[in-house]
């Protein structure tokens, strides 16, 4: 049991309530965060000794963790480390190499893992191994190493403590102390980072029940340190076939448990480079905070470790599955500000400071939510009545970017918004997002679905839902101009109202949902472009959108296609639309790999524009959905 107190005590105070309790045979524990916590042990709970006016709240916890505990504290515990979120709705990846092996490699790994969107980096330099011959960590200098590579990368950086005696100087240098498996339950170690109030990440002991693993969080916790991180890395079992289990039950589990934020270690957990993605991804689906990945630039050169290490290439592969997966769990990876989103920064003679972004609606609509998600510090955001005032508000500079929807994996292409490039030479495509879109079937309160009068919904709503509403006969459907606006008409109609609206749009209005998910299939995505006026492509883009005119000559789709084909350019997309004002003469538009500011690339480019009668380079950007 704990009695959380209005207000922290001092020593004196304490040894008062502990002298008082002692002699009713009752041990106390005090734990300072900005109040006073006192813990009893087990079920004690004693009354009448301290004066009720002290106390804010009365926890009863029957779990020998306390601290630990989800009804200590219901709503999930977030970690900072640097601008990094651990936990609510940010799915962190770690990723690097198990080992800090020099500056070299450890920079060029860093690097790679980097631009593909991992946020902390990892490296043993006190490294446990199983035998005392093998590599033994770089100590000392591999800490420097890595406080280098933090400052080259702006990554912070994760790093093992062996023993309190290296806790400290660990502490130095690392953003996140480590304690590995094997030390777990080595108390000392875990009173040493309690004391030192560092964000710690904990692994699971590989003989570990998920309780011992609590215990051994709680130990840090009692010294009054909540920043902790549980990591999931794989038991022992009688399976030999992998290093470790994954046990993967604990996820969910320890949601329920506790508040710490829980991620989980593919790598370790199976020992097999070919199984980490699988787990992962597994990981992240059934509830993960993030993972921790072993990631290598040469990981067959690597000094430990290496077979369960990710070459470059998989760890791009599984960054993209992990953004499509954690839409499933309204998760997503944070992107800090790195060296391409500096497209995203407008220089000082555009508009202010921070970006101004254009979007569909207001907060409630899916636009909202990718022109948040895409810009979260945005000085301003723009809410527009029609698709056609974003291309208005971007080409009169009035916002620097624009959030546009341009296709969703049911209903296909949102033509009119490729038309409207035509209309808006300027614009062109700096980005893309995707996003997870669920559609409900919301009323006024008290509606039940008999009475049923009227159904606001947004064209793509009604599009996206269109075999739910085959059930909904006899009843007067009206477009509307967005999501967010479907459940403003709902609540203006009151009684017999209804409509098809997002989660957010259903809470703002406090509608209510009478079924989720109306979508005709679950797997429905909308793809969102961002639209600016600044086109500065960069090295790091891999995806190239153009549309062009054919010539009228036999061949003419194959004599481009071939263009393509002979610079072993991979089309992703490809789609003809009729162009306005000329029967039967189409635009091709297509979307395709590479990028645009390599010289190969830029050849390409040239033979279509000799083998087509028109061609725009709509934009350049990175590929988020890549197989
Ligand atoms: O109505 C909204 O909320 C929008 O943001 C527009 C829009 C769209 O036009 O595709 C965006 C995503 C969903 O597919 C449904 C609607």
């Amino acid at each position: 049991m704990i009695y959380l107190l209005k207000k922290r005590l001092n020593e004196s105070e304490k040894d008062g309530l502990s002298k008082k309790w002692k002699e009713q045979g009752i041990s106390i524990y005090f734990v300072d965060t900005e109040k006073t916590n006192i813990i009893f042990e087990g079920n004690a709970s004693p009354t009448g000794l301290i004066d009720p006016i002290l106390v804010e709240k009365t926890i009863e916890i029957n779990t020998p963790y306390q601290l630990a505990n989800r009804k200590y504290k219901p709503e999930g515990t977030i970690i900072e480390v640097g601008s990094i979120p651990i936990g609510g709705n940010n799915l962190t990846i770690i990723a690097g190499p198990c080992a800090v092996e020099s500056k070299e490699r450890l920079f060029k790994t860093a690097e790679v893992v980097k631009q593909m969107g991992a946020q902390i980096l990892r490296g043993g330099a006190y490294k446990p191994r199983t035998s005392p011959y093998s590599f033994q960590g770089l100590e000392e200098e591999g800490l420097k190493i890595l406080a280098q590579a933090r400052e080259e990368f702006d990554l912070p950086i994760v790093t093992e403590a062996t023993s309190p005696e290296n806790a400290d100087i660990v502490a130095q240098y690392a953003d996140i102390i480590q304690i590995g498996t094997r030390n777990m339950q080595n108390f000392e170690l875990l009173k040493k980072v309690g004391k030192l109030g560092k964000p710690v990440l904990l692994k699971r002991g590989m003989s570990a029940t998920i309780e011992d693993w609590l215990n051994a969080a709680e130990y840090i916790l009692s010294f009054g340190n909540f920043q902790i991180i549980l990591c999931e890395r794989g038991i022992r079992t009688i399976e030999r076939l992998t290093r470790n289990t994954l046990d993967l039950t604990a996820i969910p589990l320890i949601k329920d448990l506790s508040h710490l934020p829980v991620i989980v270690d593919p790598s370790h957990g199976t020992g097999l480079r070919e199984k980490v993605i699988p787990m992962a991804r597994a990981a992240v689906a059934c509830g993960a905070d993030g993972i921790t990945v072993e990631v290598h630039h040469e990981p067959d050169k690597a000094l430990s470790d290496g077979p369960q290490s990710l070459y470059p290439d998989q760890f791009r592969k599984l960054m993209n599955d992990l953004e499509i997966i954690s839409v499933l769990t309204g998760k997503e990876v944070i992107k800090r500000p790195k060296v391409r989103d500096q497209v995203f920064i407008p220089s000082p003679s555009q508009i202010s400071q921070t970006p101004k972004v254009a979007f569909l609606g207001k907060i409630g609509s899916f636009s909202s939510q990718v022109a948040r998600k895409m810009f979260p510090d945005s000085s301003e955001y723009i809410n527009c009545n029609s698709f056609r005032q974003i291309f208005e508000e971007v080409v009169s500079k009035n916002a620097c970017y624009g959030v546009l929807p341009i296709e969703n994996t049911l209903t296909g292409s949102i033509h009119g918004n490729y038309e409207l490039f035509l209309d808006y030479p300027e614009v062109c495509i700096v980005g893309e997002r995707i996003i997870r879109v669920s559609q409900h079937l919301a009323v006024f309160p008290g509606t039940i679905r008999e009475n049923i009068q009227v159904l606001f919904a947004h064209p793509q709503g009604f599009a996206q839902s269109s075999r739910f509403l085959e059930s909904m006969k006899n009843i007067r459907i009206m477009d509307v101009g967005n999501t967010e606006e479907a459940a403003r008409r709902i609540s203006e109609f009151g009684i017999g109202g209804a409509g098809i609206t997002s989660q957010e749009a259903v809470e703002k209005y406090h509608l209510t949902v009478l079924e989720e998910d109306i979508e005709d299939n679950i797997r429905n995505f909308t793809r969102f472009i961002i639209l600016s006026q600044i086109f500065n492509p960069t090295i790091e883009d891999d995806k190239v959108s153009g549309v062009f005119v054919l010539k009228n000559q036999p061949g003419a789709l194959f004599q481009v296609l071939k263009i393509f084909a002979d610079s072993e350019i991979n089309i992703v997309k490809l789609e003809s639309r009729p162009i306005p004002g000329k029967p039967w003469e189409y635009l091709f538009y297509a979307d395709w790999e590479g990028n645009i500011v390599e010289d190969r690339h830029k050849k390409t480019i040239q033979s279509l524009k000799e083998n087509t009668l028109f061609l725009r380079i709509l934009g350049s950007y990175k590929n988020i959905w890549k197989k």
